[in-house]
């Protein structure tokens, strides 16, 4: 299969302190990809340097053989709960518009058609009846639905969500997946930061596991070992 993403050699550092140590791994096409590890291990700060958010002290990351900045419009990204001001007065439907955005030119106006793409992406998420909304008066649920519909309106072809999952009802937790593998089903391909150990077999095709380096990565049944996870997570017995 295809390698869609690569890092070559990649080490970050935030005030002259280490936190990814030349890591060298790749996301393959079409695959819905799960990077799993330890708090403060670097999945964050990963997925952050493949969107090119982060400048890293060493290592080069390309995105189908182009530099992340290049293929801005064909990345979706879904940024960390608390990442994210909710604060910031704006409706829903402006923020699933903003998915639209990449695919300006210069005149930054929403079509009719833009309007229609980010309608549908709300309805594919059952948040339609909440367009009009505040974002400020949503449940933590229902934000992340929202941000799932700002990145299907996207229309990209690469989806980078950093927790999806995270505090979110199993309703809720379903309708997301189901939506990803819809998606896959049609070429896309998922990088996923994901905490539930519990889940990564049900949900994933394909595994990092990191903790400042890369521990393990590859298919399920190639990475995803009980050895790997203890080293990761430096636990000599874990539960998977
Ligand atoms: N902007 C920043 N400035 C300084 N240090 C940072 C910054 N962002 C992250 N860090 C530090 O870098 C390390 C890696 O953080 P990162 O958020 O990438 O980890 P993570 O694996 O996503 O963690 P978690 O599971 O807790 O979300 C942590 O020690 C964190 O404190």
């Amino acid at each position: 299969m295809e390698k869609l993403i690569t890092v070559d050699g990649l080490t970050v550092t935030y005030n002259e302190k280490p936190v990814l140590w030349n890591v060298s791994t790749s996301i393959v096409e079409n695959s819905i990809t799960a990077i799993v590890g330890p708090n403060g291990a670097g999945k964050s700060t990963l997925i952050k340097s493949i969107m090119g958010m982060v400048e890293p002290l060493a290592g080069d990351i390309k995105i189908n053989g182009q530099s992340p900045k290049k293929m801005f419009d064909q990345v979706a990204y879904v940024p960390q709960k608390s990442d994210v001001d909710w604060d910031f007065p704006t409706t829903v439907l402006d923020v699933v518009l903003m998915g639209r955005y990449v695919h300006k030119g210069w005149i930054k106006r929403y079509t009719k058609a833009d309007v229609k793409r980010a309608e549908e992406a709300l309805e594919t998420m059952r948040m339609s009846d909440f367009k009009h909304r505040q974002i400020s008066e949503l449940s933590g649920g229902q934000r992340q639905r929202v941000f799932l519909s700002r990145a299907i309106a996207q229309d990209a072809d690469i989806y980078i969500m950093d927790e999806p999952l995270q505090g979110i009802d199993v309703v809720t937790e379903r309708l997301i997946m189901q939506t990803i593998h819809d998606l896959q089903q049609r070429g896309k391909t998922f990088v996923v930061v994901h905490h539930n150990l519990a889940t990564v077999e049900k949900y994933f095709d394909h595994v990092i596991i990191l903790n400042k380096e890369v521990v393990a990565q590859g298919t399920i049944e190639e990475a995803w070992t009980k050895e790997n996870v203890a080293t990761a997570y430096d636990e000599s017995s874990v539960t998977l």
